[in-house]
């Protein structure tokens, strides 16, 4: 693939007449900017906006980097995401092009009502406070970028998942096909590629491909960010659309690339893509490429499935990823039906005694002759490092690198059944993780990245920045960093969709009466202190389908 080089970086802006990000010499700490304003988004809520934050742009003093919030009847809030005419009050507007597009002209109400938000909780009761919304993601009637002005970069980072090259064709052909941008960059490399690397043009023909492949096209790395180096380098090549695709890493650096770029007043909009093959980001009804990974396990477990049957006392142990979140785990668990317990990090467990996994193995070996078993990479770590000497190593990016647990369980099981139980059983520990996140993205994922893909450009012609694109509720969304970066999303065990994993293996709990009872307890003081509704799922409004979503509601 040809590359561009690093030292030919366009900083005139084609239409040549309203150039708002010059080279770096000319911009310098001071840039305009005023009062933050919402005149441009036509933001005709009847609300009081509660905005705040401390850029010192130009000298002005006003606070804009807070959560720009607004309020409204009923307990509705609307958390909203920035936009550049936040600090840019002036800039002009020009129709969206897909005006004249006939696939889209003849689409009724095709263009987002300004006032469209998509509420967080779908599960309420008679008399709940109707609670957060975000902004309804889409095509708007006026765009703050001309088609020839546009210069998108692209990057993606951390680990690999399905879909990746597919959000990236659909970017470049979305910007392409809907709003006649012909200038997008790739970044190679991840993070460290805007200032270590030549960025990668990029056009529909380049992309064509490329959703059929696994991986990423473009590349991607851990560690690598600084701040200053990536916006003096977005500075440098004249971009201003930034789509950055990943994991709960990668949106903490977006978040800071955004407030950079912010700081010097530049029109530049950022945009972050939510990607994690462990589904660990929250408030998004799931990650794309979590389905395909879940399919993918299927081949896993079916050969342990396979292995573990046909040989008196067999064993099938197969490690799935999710460092700290066993999504991955109970979805492939839930959709097998061969496995016989399935241990997350989320689940603590232990091995000996009463109700520990010893005991149950030996039952259901002799209850049926073999068994299945799942367990996500992070569980059991601290049983592991009772009995490992594991130094704590981290990854580039500062992610714990965590020990085998998958050959720490075998050993364990090996070790008991045969030395002490004088039991002989036959264990085949099968470890699929790269084969599960190194594949192409299936039918339902790639039509998932299209629409964050398609969702991120209309987000980013429309002025909006500063946000992630992200499915809630079956809506696609603009959801601010803070919200995305804020926790980490995890397998709630008191909640049903455990229960339901835990009534289809039935596998122990490991969690004795006493401890549900006392989580239980603890959930209803924090409910009672917040006034929300009764559970974390309700709070994190995450219900979706029954199918589908990954985080479900519960009434306990
Ligand atoms: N707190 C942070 N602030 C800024 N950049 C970060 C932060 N955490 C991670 N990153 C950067 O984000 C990129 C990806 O992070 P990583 O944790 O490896 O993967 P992921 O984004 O998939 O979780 C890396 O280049 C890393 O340097
Ligand atoms: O070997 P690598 O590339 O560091 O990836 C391993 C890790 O990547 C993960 O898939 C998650 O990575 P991300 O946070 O980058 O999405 C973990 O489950 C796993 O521990
Ligand atoms: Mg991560």
């Amino acid at each position: 693939m040809c590359m561009d080089s690093i030292l030919s970086p366009n900083y005139l802006g084609a239409t040549g007449s309203l150039n708002l990000n010059p080279p770096r010499s000319a911009a310098t700490s001071g840039r305009k900017s005023s009062a933050v304003s919402f005149g441009g988004l036509g933001l005709g809520l009847a609300f009081c906006a509660s905005v705040g934050s401390s850029t010192s742009v130009m000298g002005s003093t006003k606070d804009n980097s807070k959560p720009k919030i607004v309020n409204g009847e009923y307990g509705y809030v609307l958390e909203d995401v920035p936009h550049l005419t936040d600090y840019l009050p002036h800039l002009p507007t020009y129709p969206n092009p897909l005006q004249d597009n006939p696939a889209y002209s003849v689409v009724k109400q095709y263009f987002v009502h300004v006032d469209d938000t998509v509420p967080q909780k779908i599960v309420v009761h008679k008399d709940s406070p109707r609670g957060i919304h975000f902004r309804r993601a889409g095509p708007r009637q006026k765009v703050y970028f001309e088609s020839d002005e546009v210069r998108a970069g692209i990057v993606t980072c951390g680990g690999l998942c399905p879909g990746l090259n597919t959000v990236i064709r659909e970017l470049v052909c979305g910007l392409y096909h809907m709003y006649g941008v012909k200038k997008v960059l790739g970044i190679d490399g991840g993070y460290r590629g805007f200032y270590a690397r030549n960025t990668i043009p990029l056009t529909p023909k380049v992309v064509n491909d490329i959703h059929k492949r696994g991986g990423t096209v473009l590349g991607t790395s851990r560690g690598g960010h600084d701040t200053v180096k990536i916006v003096d380098s977005i500075q440098d090549r004249g971009i201003n659309q930034v789509y950055v695709i990943g994991g709960d890493g990668t949106q903490k650096g977006v978040s800071v690339i955004f407030e950079e770029v912010r700081r010097r007043g530049l029109k530049v909009a950022v945009v972050g893509i939510p990607k994690t093959i462990d589904n660990d980001i929250p408030v998004i009804d799931k990650s794309f490429g979590f389905d395909t990974a879940v399919e993918e396990a299927q081949r896993a477990i079916n050969a342990a499935h396979v292995e573990a049957e046909s040989i008196e006392n067999g064993i099938g142990l197969v490690k799935l990823m999710g460092r700290y979140s066993g999504f991955i785990a109970m979805y492939a668990t839930l959709a097998s039906r061969d496995v016989d317990c399935c241990l997350i990090p989320e689940s603590p467990f232990y091995l000996e005694g009463e109700g520990g996994l010893f005991e149950f193995i030996e039952k259901r070996l002799k209850e049926s002759g073999h068994m299945v078993i799942v367990i996500a990479e992070g569980a059991a770590q601290e049983l592991l490092s009772e009995s490992v000497h594991s130094m704590t190593k981290q990854d580039a990016s500062g992610n714990k690198l965590l020990p085998d647990v998958g050959l720490w369980l075998s050993q364990k099981i090996k070790d008991y059944f045969s030395m002490r139980k004088k039991m002989p059983i036959n264990l085949k520990y099968i470890d699929p993780t790269y084969m599960i996140r190194a594949v192409p993205s299936n039918a339902s994922d790639n039509v998932y990245c299209t629409l964050l893909a398609q969702s991120a450009v209309h987000g980013a012609m429309a002025g909006y920045t500063g946000f992630t694109s992200g499915l809630v509720n079956g809506r696609q969304t603009y959801i601010p960093f803070y919200r995305i970066t804020e926790k980490q999303n995890k397998v709630v065990i008191t909640d049903r969709m455990w229960a339901r994993l835990l009534s289809s293996t039935n596998q122990p709990s490991f969690l004795s009466a006493k401890d549900v009872m006392e989580e239980k307890k603890e959930d209803a003081i924090k409910v009672k202190k917040e006034g929300g509704p009764t559970s974390q799922m309700l709070e994190d409004g995450n219900t979706g389908s029954e199918v589908l979503s990954i985080k479900e509601v519960s009434c306990k």
